[in-house]
């Protein structure tokens, strides 16, 4: 018999939502989704900062609760920013997720994500072609996209795989795909989590908030593989609610209807009855 993914994390799930403490969440990320990354960070009552200049760090990382380095958009500043902040993050000991926007496109940022590896981030994420692309499998996404052929069973099955090897050099990271089906895996096991509507697919920045949010919960002091469950949980269920909300509109009401739940559905006590998942 598997375990639930509500049993496996119990104690999180209940005690997580809502936020009893306001994490400062450091963001180095992209101009496209940064404003969405900020209010979603507010939303679920997180505070954000979003500070990329080098020399502003000794300052800043003695204020911050965790950092999350987004790859979207690399200019050479930016690419030595988030550099120096995980080499940074690691020396302090701040809870790290790195979000590998685009690794599946270019060398570049495949590389910068290796660089950003060996620092032994908390979490490290993509979507599922993202994830493939840098496990060192072939990959068919598109730009910043996910593609739906990275996302058979065969596939995810692979993926799992590879990702278990990449957890015995990098015992500390927690690593998730996510799609359709999310896969979580670490050193301590493996998780698929299936909440979530095909809208999400169809406005940006939905990857990039999961990225924030997870730093936010490694902030109050989650484990890693609880960070990045209940992230995603919570997000998903509440683009659920919003499509079960959002019958006539089109997928820019969808969008602002996902955002709004991330303040409300924390103070729906029985939200967790929606989460579905399993150890694999
Ligand atoms: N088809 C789908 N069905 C259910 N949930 C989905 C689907 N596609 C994406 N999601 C959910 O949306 C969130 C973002 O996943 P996605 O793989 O689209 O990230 P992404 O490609 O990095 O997004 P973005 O580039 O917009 O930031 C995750 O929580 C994921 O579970
Ligand atoms: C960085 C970026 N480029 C196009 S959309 C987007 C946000 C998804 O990550
Ligand atoms: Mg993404």
């Amino acid at each position: 018999m598997t375990q639930s993914i509500t049993e496996v994390f119990a104690d999180a799930f209940k005690t997580t939502f809502p936020l009893k403490s306001s994490p400062l969440v450091d963001c180095i990320t992209n101009p496209v989704t940064i404003e969405s990354m900020a209010n979603a960070l507010l939303y679920i009552d997180a505070k954000p900062v979003m500070a990329d200049l080098p020399e502003e760090f000794p300052e800043l990382f003695t204020q911050i609760d965790a950092l999350l380095l987004n790859l979207g958009h690399i200019s050479p500043e930016r690419k030595d920013s988030l550099l120096a902040a995980g080499r940074y993050a690691a020396e302090t000991h701040k809870p790290a997720v790195v979000d590998l926007v685009g690794v599946a496109a270019t060398q570049l940022r495949y590389d910068i994500g290796q660089q950003l590896l060996q620092n032994h981030p908390n979490v490290i994420k993509g979507n599922i072609s993202e994830v493939r692309r840098f496990a060192g499998l072939k990959s068919t996404g598109r730009g910043v996209d996910g593609s739906q052929l990275d996302q058979s069973v065969t596939a995810l099955a692979e993926l799992t795989k590879a990702l278990q090897e990449l957890t015995e050099r990098f015992p500390n990271t927690t690593f998730l795909a996510t799609g359709e089906t999310d896969l979580v895996v670490s050193a301590k096991g493996q998780w698929r989590l299936e909440n979530g509507v095909p809208q999400l697919d169809r406005f940006t920045g939905t990857g990039d908030i999961v990225g924030a949010l997870t730093a936010a919960l490694l902030g109050i002091g989650l484990s890693n593989d609880e960070a990045v469950v209940l992230t995603v949980s919570y997000f998903n269920c509440c683009a659920e609610v919003a499509a079960a909300q959002n019958t006539a509109g089109g997928i820019a009401s969808f969008r602002e209807k996902t955002l709004d739940q991330l303040s409300l559905l924390a103070d729906q006590a029985d939200w967790v009855k929606m989460v579905k998942g399993e150890a694999l």
